[in-house]
């Protein structure tokens, strides 16, 4: 078993035994401070008492610009782990960081370098590669990937400050979520899964209204300023990285409405790249095969403007992927049941495991459409990965449900 758990005292830089361990060893943890003021910061290592063992964490990253339903997709992948995350426990009020029994993950907005006053002092945008601490984050995941405790810096959004470290010990499964997480190759080559939510401009500025305006109180006027502010490093440091993930939900607006400018009905896909280990992309019918499928009828009820399903080959930055795409929404969520049994490679532990989590969250933004259904897909799709890294690891086939 895998996790090493921090106590507060002793020794230093030792990997995890190679043999399981369940009593505590010293460590050293990898950290770094920051002055709040000049945003500068140093490094150095504490050690503390660690409870260690064999397991060594499977990393994901998940990549997408802010507001952009990072976190919603964490909570549903936590979801499929059978857990509920929560930040630190006695921890900072403020930590972005959410643990659940199997799932550590981790906003990769703590490794800004320039706090806010920073950014504004130089003229930089969070998204730009100088605002951020690439060396500390290669560092830091590379360490948890070895089964090392590391102390992580905070960024504190409420404050704009960067805040004092905490503790983070390797979970099973270990996810960096935020604006770079395939940016710097030397990360990028840690991950074993990587996932990019790519959301259209015009969805993009919809969901900031939903939330900015109502949620936030902020203008009309100040959101558009906000998202063009940043469209120039978007497109330079965020974008790019969706040719290096495995898995791309791209959200898009509906065709099924001519000229749609209100962006609540949406066109979904999920690019599956071909090739990768451990992922089998889901099919719809007949795998390989390019299908067009309107299931509204007596199965599924639809009204306006109604629901299809495509699926077919295709190539993504010149690699062979598989494409999975939804536009439209549901009525009845409990009709799911009969899109999902016209779908394999699910990676369900039983049938009706897709419905079933989408009813269980059906609060969820996304539960109606393509979105939740290709996260909610996605979730299963990593604890099939980590099932079958961990079997592989120990030397057994892994035991995966192909529904
Ligand atoms: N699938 C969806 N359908 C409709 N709206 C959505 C969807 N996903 C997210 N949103 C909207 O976007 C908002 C932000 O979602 P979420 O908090 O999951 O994103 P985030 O990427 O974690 O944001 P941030 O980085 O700013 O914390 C939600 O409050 C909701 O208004
Ligand atoms: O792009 C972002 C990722 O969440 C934030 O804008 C960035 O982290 C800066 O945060 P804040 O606006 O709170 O200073």
């Amino acid at each position: 078993m895998a996790i090493c758990s921090a106590h507060t005292t002793t020794s230093l830089h030792s990997p995890c035994p190679t043999v399981s361990n369940t009593g505590f060893r010293q460590k050293q943890v990898i950290f770094f401070t920051s002055n709040r003021r000049s945003g500068r910061r140093h490094g150095g290592a504490r050690t503390f008492q660690v409870s260690c063992s064999v397991e060594k964490p499977v990393v994901i990253g998940l990549a997408a610009d802010s507001g952009c339903g990072k976190s919603t997709f964490m909570r549903r992948l936590t979801s499929v782990f059978g857990g509920a995350a929560e930040p630190p426990k006695g921890g900072n009020p403020d930590s972005n960081t959410l643990i659940s029994d199997t799932t550590t993950v981790i906003c990769l907005d703590d490794y800004h370098s320039l706090d806010r006053t920073g950014r504004k002092e130089k003229g930089v945008t969070a998204l730009d590669p100088r605002a951020n601490n690439f060396d500390l984050m290669y560092e830091q995941v590379k360490a948890i990937k070895e089964g090392q405790t590391i102390e992580k810096p905070i960024y504190n959004h409420v404050t704009g400050l960067l805040d004092p470290p905490e503790v983070i010990t390797p979970p099973k499964i270990f996810v960096i979520e935020g604006l770079h997480p395939m940016f710097d190759e030397r990360v990028r080559d840690l991950l074993d899964f990587s996932i990019y939510l790519d959301i259209s401009d015009e969805v993009k500025f919809a969901w900031k209204i939903q939330r900015d305006m109502a949620e936030r109180g902020h203008s009309l006027e100040s959101i558009q300023a906000s998202i063009e502010a940043r469209k120039p490093d978007f497109d330079a440091f965020i974008d790019p990285q969706k040719q290096y993930a495995d898995a791309v939900i791209e959200v898009l607006p509906t065709q099924l409405i001519p000229d749609d400018n209100e962006g609540k009905v949406l066109r979904v896909k999920l690019i599956m790249k071909e090739g990768v280990k451990h992922f089998n992309p889901v099919y719809l019918f007949d795998e390989g095969s390019s299908i067009s499928w309107v299931p509204c009828g007596r199965k599924l009820t639809c009204s306006y403007p109604g629901i299809k399903f495509a699926y077919g080959p295709d190539t993504y930055f010149g690699h062979e992927v598989s494409v999975l795409e939804m536009d439209g929404q549901f009525d009845r969520l409990d009709e799911l049941i009969y899109v999902e049994s016209h779908l394999s490679n699910l990676s369900t532990k039983f049938y009706g495991e897709v419905t079933q989590q989408m009813l269980k969250h059906a609060d969820f933004p996304g539960s109606n459409n393509g979105t939740g259904l290709f996260q909610t897909i996605v979730g299963l799709k990593i604890r099939d990965l980590y099932e079958q890294i961990v079997a592989e690891r120990a030397g057994a086939p892994a035991e995966t449900a192909k529904v």
